[in-house]
């Protein structure tokens, strides 16, 4: 039998307030396949970045354990770059030397200065920003920062790709210029990626898998429903297709009928 590339096994994760503990994830299992492209969708509060935060090594697993590559996840590392929602530069620093950054910190004794420069323009290059690589973050928009963030994140050559809500806070013609950005950049280069979203269109639209979170506390896996559509997806196309209708639907139908929002639930 193979091995998952990305393996989560029995994943629990309790967080202790004095003499409070809430248990916020319970028993989460989760193979995940090389070049592979899964969304966790589920409500607000249920765990969704948690888990992201486990598979980044930001947060410690209480039970069980996560693999990546035949290797134990116990700290955070270059091989699992995480996009967050609201964009993470340094503002001091320009487009460049915050990309250049993560690039030296990586590949410093592995790359030339020459090869790192190249390999910081390729990485601006995919997300199409090369143009304001001098600007500084408060001088580009928020669509910009998210694109600089994913370079950031593609430039480090993770083994995952974490990406928590990236596209949360743009307006929606932003929201689906990136989204159409990281199919293509997906295309591409054939990265694994792991995306938290509370959007069930995006979700359908990017994803191989959706994983449905049910209601925290003790949050675990719900459903897992398959998106069968080849790619390369147009939106525009999409949306009329089976498939499409049929991933969405299933989404829905979980996360309103079976699942609603915790105030709602019987
Ligand atoms: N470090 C922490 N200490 C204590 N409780 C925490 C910690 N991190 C998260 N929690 C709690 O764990 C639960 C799940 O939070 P999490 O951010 O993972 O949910 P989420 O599904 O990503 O939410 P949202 O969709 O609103 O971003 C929440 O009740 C939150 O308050």
């Amino acid at each position: 039998m193979t091995k998952a590339y990305l393996s989560i096994e029995a994943v629990g994760v309790s967080f202790t307030r004095g003499a409070v503990t809430t248990e916020v994830l319970r028993e989460v299992s989760l193979k995940v396949d090389e070049g592979e492209f899964v969304s966790i969708i589920g409500h607000s509060g249920c765990g969704k970045s948690t888990l992201l935060n486990v598979v980044a090594g930001l947060v410690p697993v209480t039970t069980g354990a996560v693999i990546l590559d035949r290797e134990a996840v116990e700290a955070p590392g270059p091989d699992r770059a995480v996009v967050f929602q609201n964009h993470s530069l340094l503002p001091w620093l320009s487009v460049y030397e915050n990309v250049a950054l993560a690039v030296d910190k990586v590949f410093a004794g592995r790359k030339s200065r020459a090869e790192r420069r190249d390999w910081v323009m390729h990485n601006l290059a995919l997300v199409q920003m090369t143009h304001a690589k001098a600007q500084r973050p408060s001088e580009i928009s928020g669509g910009m920062k998210q694109r600089v963030g994913i370079a950031r994140a593609l430039a480090m050559q993770p083994k995952v790709l974490l990406l928590d809500e990236p596209f949360g806070a743009l307006d929606a013609l932003t929201r689906a210029q990136l989204q159409d950005r990281v199919m293509e950049i997906h295309a591409q280069l054939g990265n694994t990626v792991l995306m938290v979203t509370h959007d069930v269109d995006e979700a359908a639209l990017l994803s191989d898998r959706i994983v449905m979170m049910t209601n925290g506390p003790a949050a675990r896996i719900g459903q897992v429903q398959p998106v069968g559509l080849s790619r390369p997806r147009h939106r525009l196309e999409i949306d009329r297709e089976a498939a499409f209708l049929d991933a969405r639907h299933q989404v829905i139908a979980f996360l309103h009928a079976r699942h609603g929002a915790p105030r709602e639930a019987a």
